[in-house]
């Protein structure tokens, strides 16, 4: 069985709360239920989420010759955090970027420094976003 780690950025444990309208009024447990629910017969998920950008550095070192793949929303780190980048690239993992919201309509904000290395970006569709990585990585 694959294995799958989920990582999400700043935030995103505010999701049902931050900004409805844009980020919708599902929790974060409530999508990593839905996710569960419906691959955890497929695949081995794990799921991290760290608003710190040690944290998230320490989950990827760890996951060196241990995970398959890894779907990552950097979330506000998506601008800014070499750091982070350059752990995804240490391990050499190969990862889908997914954004719940469109960031290429936003002037200030449409420029992941993820994307480049990325296998694809999912950006917009909301949670789907990361149910649609999932499906995707375990057909290839
Ligand atoms: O925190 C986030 C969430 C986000 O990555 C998204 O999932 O749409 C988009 C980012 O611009 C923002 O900083």
């Amino acid at each position: 069985m694959k294995k799958i780690l989920i990582i999400n950025g700043p935030n995103i444990n505010m999701l049902g709360i931050r900004e409805p309208k844009k980020y919708g009024k599902n929790k974060l447990s409530y999508i990593n239920n839905k996710i569960k629910e419906k691959f955890e017969k497929k695949i081995k998920l794990f799921f991290f989420q760290s608003n710190s950008e040690e944290k998230i550095i320490k989950k990827i070192h760890k996951s060196y010759k241990k995970i398959n793949y890894i779907i990552i929303n950097p979330a506000g780190f998506s601008y800014n955090s070499y750091s982070i980048l350059d752990a995804m690239l240490s391990v050499d993992i190969k990862y889908i970027e997914v954004h719940i919201t469109n960031i290429f309509s936003r002037k200030d904000r449409d420029r992941s420094i993820f994307s480049r290395n990325a296998i694809c970006i999912i950006s917009g569709m909301g949670y789907m976003g990361y149910i649609s990585a999932l499906k995707f990585l375990i057909k290839i």
